[in-house]
């Protein structure tokens, strides 16, 4: 399974193709929008998601809502493109006022310096626009495409902000997917609920002092049986495949699996999770410090991963930067922005992470028709319980 997506922020939609999932697969068009309306919410968000409603249009690899194995296109399109087409149209020349338009005062902690100079481009808007998180949503259409079917093999993810700046909104730390869903039913996707009033306050407070803030953000996926991933080679640990997934979504500048750094200071006895059998589940384990995973491979218990992300970059009390063309230090450049996405980049990160596992599910088993990986998958599940 692979995919791969292109589009810019202002430019008129995101495309996504993805490959390999199997046929047979209901599509409920719904729940991939539900999805995309998730992403697009939380305190903090710029103006930006006034303007967008974000639907996805299929246009291949679909038939009346069933999949036939062949690649599935994906669109959505960008309200906001109206308001940009002299500056972004693909299918026109450029013209005068595309030139005085043009970004050159590089954004700390963004792409623009580093993607202009790798690119030899003068205006950093074509940097920018495709360094844009806009390109998540078609992530996040894509990975729940693959929420669905890891739901048709009874796996379940979910992802929540466990903490914004330095405020911790997680007293309780739950391994159930479900519960998990009905705890973080509040606009900024935290187990705590009395925390919700003192991270508007802060998140109001920031955008008025022109700062940005980051957060730490978790993921749990429940029924994920042993043995997915391997310990053979490096390139097959999934757990690996995981942190990779994650830090491919903007902004993500850590990422930890189970109790991650706070193992390093700890005795063995207090990391390792010790091993229990019974004759109705088979193997399990008492705790989950290890996140699910041991030698590169699930190990049946739920998977923990953590993400941290870093403050948004752009500040609207911009940072010190130079001008790319006439070498004068300058403010950086000032983009419409958020102050904080933690909520939109924790249904990123869910998405990604269910992306990682449909790949190695459908590559781990036949992953042509959904009737075979099911009975494939369901035998698998009842090998190990009798293991
Ligand atoms: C959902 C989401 C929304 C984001 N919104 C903004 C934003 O409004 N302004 C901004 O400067 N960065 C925003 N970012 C972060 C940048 O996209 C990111 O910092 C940039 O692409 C540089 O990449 P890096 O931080 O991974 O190095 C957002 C990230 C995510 C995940
Ligand atoms: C458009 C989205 O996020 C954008 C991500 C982003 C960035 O620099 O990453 C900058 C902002 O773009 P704009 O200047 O158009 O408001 C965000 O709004 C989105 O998530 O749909």
């Amino acid at each position: 399974m692979n995919f791969i997506t292109a589009g810019e922020s202002h430019g008129p939609e995101l495309t996504g193709i993805i490959e390999g999932i199997p046929s047979g697969l209901h599509i409920d068009v719904d729940e991939i929008n539900r999805a995309l309306r998730s992403r697009q919410g939380g305190y903090g968000r710029g103006n930006r998601q006034k303007i967008e409603h974000d639907k996805v249009i299929i246009t291949g690899g679909v038939r009346h809502q069933m999949t036939i194995g062949s690649p599935i296109a994906l669109r959505i399109k960008n309200i906001d493109h109206k308001h940009w087409s002299y500056i972004m149209d693909p299918n026109t020349p450029a013209n005068s006022f595309n030139t005085l338009r043009r970004v050159t005062r590089p954004r700390p902690g963004h792409a623009d310096l580093a993607g202009a100079m790798k690119y030899n481009h003068r205006d950093m808007r074509n940097v920018l626009e495709r360094s844009s998180a806009r390109e998540t949503a078609m992530r996040v259409a894509i990975g729940n495409i693959c929420e669905q079917l890891l739901k048709a093999l009874g796996i379940t993810v979910v992802g929540y902000v466990q903490s914004v700046g330095k405020i911790q909104a997680d007293s309780k730390m739950p391994l159930n997917v479900k519960e998990i869903r009905g705890l973080i039913k509040n606009d900024m996707r935290v187990i705590d609920a009395d925390k919700v009033e003192p991270l508007h306050k802060m998140i109001y407070k920031t955008r008025w002092a022109g700062d940005t803030l980051g957060g730490v953000i978790r993921v749990v996926a429940n029924g994920v049986p042993a043995g997915l991933g391997s310990y053979i080679s490096w390139d097959t640990k999934l757990d690996a495949k995981m942190a990779f997934a994650v830090m491919g979504v903007n902004a993500m500048k850590g990422v930890e699996i189970g109790d991650g750094f706070k193992a390093a200071h700890r005795f063995g006895s207090q990391v390792m999770d010790p091993i229990d059998w019974k004759k109705d589940k088979g193997f399990f384990r008492d705790s989950d410090h290890l996140g699910g995973f041991e030698g590169g491979m699930t190990n049946g218990m739920p998977l923990i991963i953590k993400a941290a992300m870093k403050p948004i970059p752009t500040l609207y009390k911009p940072l010190k930067s130079v001008d790319i063309n006439t070498k004068v230090i300058k403010k950086a450049n000032i983009e419409r922005s958020d102050v904080t996405a933690i909520v939109p980049a924790s249904i990123v990160v869910e998405n990604v992470v269910a992306i990682e596992l449909a790949k190695v599910i459908t590559e781990t088993f036949d992953g042509s028709n959904m009737k075979r990986l099911k009975k494939q998958f369901s035998d698998y599940r009842k090998e190990l319980k009798n293991f």
